[in-house]
């Protein structure tokens, strides 16, 4: 199995292009579900979750090309309305393709998700949303069966919790239903104004994307896109965290500063110096010195859960004590002990990892148990003394592309090994 061994070196210095978003990119592939006609999405990375995304869709029949960073996607030969829990599992956003199949074909059956190492993640929310709209809905052995008769039907719905992925699957389903659909409390994070935006550039009717109330009037049909894939912003994230702790200075090409700015905040409070424009965001933390922050993930626009083990990684070689406080998902402090072994000074209590910061981190053999965990180990390492060796990178591959590539560009001692 491959791993990538980091040497611990000096500051990241350079220039960095950030790929697309894998979570704008997973829902507008799905949503590719809801025409006839063909799809073009540019600026996709490369990344297992959208290997898996188009092998779903080509699994329900559709015929896909990804070449460079462009997909294409016919969905007109859809033959198959079944997403089996072999895809399913290894990618949680394969929910998506419920709403969409729907809305578009009257009946899915998709694998239940099921929990992983973040959290039990139930998806109550896309089942009952669809429901209000009129779908018929059974979960019977691990599967969900979903009909309607004739199309869905526009609703008003409240979503007692705000869920990224089932404002989009909602939304997804109420472009075709007949009449109007407001979903309130929904979530306003980019990646669904890039969906709203795609969607809208193929007929749909959408108003309040980026708001937490979204009124969408159904239309009958939708044509195809021509869609750029929002830039990652937990990627660009990740590569700022981690100038900053090696004392760097990065500059993130192709880079949206406006979906970032709680992120940014926090930045600017450990002590570095942000400069950012249209396309691009500089940090800068040479000469400077690190302080902790204390932090509490939220939902868009609060400070994201996708951040929070990098910021525990920081905080850990930063100056003082920094309170990092989980409220989205209930198990998502896994890189903890594996941080621990590389001698950071954390206490779990709660949902809360109190980083006593100072650590002078040495390098071990860590174990990367999800993709933002896996994340904060690897910019750890970049600062440990020695050599750190991160196992089960799979996770990493699921959304960074190229990671060591990009690193290893900045000044980082780092290679995929077998
Ligand atoms: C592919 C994608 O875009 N993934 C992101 C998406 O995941 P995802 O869309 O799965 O996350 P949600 O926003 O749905 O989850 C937020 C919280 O709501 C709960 N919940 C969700 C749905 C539901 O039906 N019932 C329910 O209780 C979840 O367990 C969690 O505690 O948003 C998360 C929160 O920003 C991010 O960490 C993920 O990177
Ligand atoms: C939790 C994440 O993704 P997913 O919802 O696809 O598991 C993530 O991107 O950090």
């Amino acid at each position: 199995m491959e791993k990538l061994l980091i040497q611990g070196n000096g500051p990241l210095l350079g220039a960095v292009r950030i790929s697309g978003a894998k979570n704008a990119a997973l829902p507008l592939l799905m949503a590719s579900l809801l025409t006839d006609e063909v799809c073009t999405f540019t600026n996709v990375p490369a990344l297992r979750d959208v290997k898996t995304s188009l092998d779903l869709l080509k699994r329900l029949g559709a015929q896909v090309s990804f070449v460079a960073d462009t997909v294409t996607i016919d969905a007109s030969q859809i033959s198959n309305l079944v997403a089996p829990y072999e895809l399913v599992k290894t990618m949680r956003a394969s929910i998506l393709v419920l709403g969409p199949l729907l809305a578009k074909h009257g009946e899915a059956q998709v694998s239940l998700p099921g929990g992983c190492a973040i959290g039990a993640r139930p998806v109550n929310l896309h089942l009952s949303g669809l429901e209000r709209m009129g779908a018929k809905i059974d979960v019977d052995g691990g599967y969900i069966t979903a009909s309607v008769d004739g199309r869905l039907q526009g609703a008003r719905i409240f979503m007692d919790m705000v869920s990224v992925g089932a404002t989009e699957n909602l939304m997804m389903a109420a472009v075709l239903a007949q009449g109007e659909t407001i979903l309130e409390n929904a979530a306003r994070e980019p990646e669904i104004v890039d969906l709203a935006d795609c969607l809208k550039s193929m007929g749909a009717n959408i108003s309040g994307a980026g708001t937490d109330n979204i009124r969408i009037q159904g239309v009958s049909r939708l044509s195809g896109c021509n869609h750029s894939v929002l830039p990652d912003r937990i990627e660009t994230g990740t590569f700022l965290v981690a100038a900053a702790m090696t004392k760097g200075k990065v500059r993130c090409e192709k880079a949206a500063a406006h979906t970032l700015e709680a992120v940014i905040a926090k930045l600017r409070e450990v002590g570095a110096e942000v400069s950012t424009g249209d396309d691009w965001i500089e940090l800068d933390m040479q000469h400077k010195t690190l302080h902790s922050v204390n932090i509490k993930t939220a939902p868009h626009p609060g400070f994201p859960t996708d951040m929070q083990a990098q910021f525990v990684a920081l905080n850990s070689v930063a100056q003082g004590t920094g309170v990092v406080t989980e409220t989205i998902f209930e198990n998502r402090f896994m890189h903890v002990p594996e941080l621990q072994r590389m001698g950071a000074k954390i206490d779990l209590e709660a949902n809360s990892a109190v980083c006593r910061g100072n650590s002078e981190l040495t390098g071990a053999e860590v174990m990367a148990t999800d993709l933002r965990a896996s994340a904060s180990l690897v910019i750890a390492g970049l600062v440990a003394e020695g050599e750190t060796l991160v196992d089960r990178i799979y996770h990493l591959d699921r959304g960074y592309e190229q990671i060591e590539i990009k690193l290893g560009a900045l000044g980082a001692k780092i290679q995929r090994v077998d």
